[in-house]
């Protein structure tokens, strides 16, 4: 998980992460880099009639296949990704992850619905805008790299540049600076891609996302293909190219722990559909629906969940305040404090005590007792 962890905030429409999917801009603080609202991608004949029929919406997707031969690959889906973020796109094979992220740079043209970029309306614009969006305000990062073979990596980073019309000593600098960045500066630079390690590649496809200096990066899928320990140390290169940078991220995994490590936020997709969007601690504390709850069953909650949620409320009274744990603490870090000093450690913030935990308190986490509380 990225960041600092994050505030459990219910009142939030669990499917949109909106406080009002009608008047949503802006009602999360900072202004959004994407809004999005109603948007549906259909394939098949006569598509654009589907969204504009209440009675198709209402279909389930094999329903709806039998009634009219399309597939609704995004249905009715509302959200902003706001600046700075991590927003992670989640869900099992076919869900709709890739048409939708596809849709905000209109490589897939939307079918209905509205989509903003720092509210422009990406609908609206023509090619030349549009060549320009992709350009130079949103990267993307593909699973299969997209490296030209016959290129050294310095050149495959200065690639996107020399399309920009940068000159070559300048596109080489900066293309040189992006390689140190993900950390391929040590003799790899005029190597060809054949000559790499799959994370070696993608370290080059990361490279070369950021050498444009774009607001947005989108990742499809970018690790799933290489082994688990270098997957690990790409994501937490994501994570740290993040904090260094506060770059605005979308990224699209089917993995669930993936998610919950690099995620500010994730959606929850399902045939089409946002099932839900939260927080890590939001989805696996507080989960929409049984499908939801099915998901995230193994999580290990204590790595997700924070005393926030574990915490009995109140001032301890004392002006001590023994353990001075912060809200955002995980809980796994609260157990390794309370089991070693004994006593239950305060959950302190700006001065004030916001409650306490001891190991009852921090077992029920681990045990998804606050979950049951929560349902009851
Ligand atoms: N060009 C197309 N024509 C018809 N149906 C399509 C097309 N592209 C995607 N679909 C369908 O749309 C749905 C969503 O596909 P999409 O590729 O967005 O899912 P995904 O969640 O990214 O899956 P994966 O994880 O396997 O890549 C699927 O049912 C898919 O078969």
């Amino acid at each position: 998980m990225s960041g600092t962890p994050h505030p459990v905030t219910p009142d939030l429409d669990k499917r949109t992460g909106l406080a009002d999917a009608a008047d949503a801009p802006g009602a999360v603080g900072t202004p959004p880099v994407f809004g999005v609202r109603n948007l549906w991608k259909v394939f098949g004949p006569k598509a654009d009639h589907v969204p504009r029929n209440p009675e198709y919406a209402r279909l389930s997707q094999s329903e709806l296949r039998a009634a009219t031969g399309c597939t609704a690959a995004v249905r009715n889906v509302s959200f902003d990704v706001h600046k700075g973020e991590v927003f992670v796109v989640m869900g099992l094979s076919g869900s709709g992850k890739s048409t939708l992220v596809r849709c905000l740079t209109r490589l897939i043209e939307p079918t209905y619905g509205s989509l903003d970029i720092d509210g422009e309306d990406v609908l609206a614009m023509d090619k030349n805008r549009l060549r320009e969006l992709r350009r130079h305000r949103v990267a993307m990062v593909f699973q299969h790299f997209g490296l030209l073979p016959h290129r050294s990596v310095l050149d495959n980073v200065a690639y996107g540049l020399e399309i920009q019309g940068m000159s070559r000593a300048e596109r080489r600098e900066r293309a040189a600076e992006m390689v140190a960045k993900v950390g391929l500066d040590d003799g790899l630079e005029q190597r060809r891609p054949g000559q790499l390690s799959g994370g070696q590649q993608q370290r080059v496809g990361l490279a070369r996302a950021l050498a444009a200096d774009p607001e947005v990066l989108l990742f499809d899928e970018p690790f799933s293909a290489l082994d688990p320990l270098i997957r690990r140390n790409m994501q937490e290169e994501v994570i740290r190219l993040h904090h260094d940078e506060g770059r605005t991220m979308v990224f699209i995994t089917h993995d669930l722990s993936e998610a919950l490590r690099v995620g500010d936020r994730i959606a929850l997709m399902r045939d089409g559909e946002i099932v839900q969007l939260g927080t890590p601690e939001e989805i696996v504390g507080s989960p929409a629906d049984d499908y939801v709850r099915d998901f995230v069953r193994d999580v290990p909650r204590e790595q997700v969940m924070t005393v926030r949620t574990a915490m009995r409320p109140g001032d301890c009274g004392g002006p001590e305040h023994p353990g001075t744990l912060t809200p955002g603490t995980l809980v796994a870090d609260a157990i390794d404090i309370v089991a070693r000093s004994g006593r239950a450690a305060c959950v302190v913030e700006s001065g004030h005590c916001l409650g306490q935990v001891d190991h009852a308190a921090l077992l029920r986490v681990v045990a998804g007792l606050d979950r049951e509380e929560v349902a009851a």
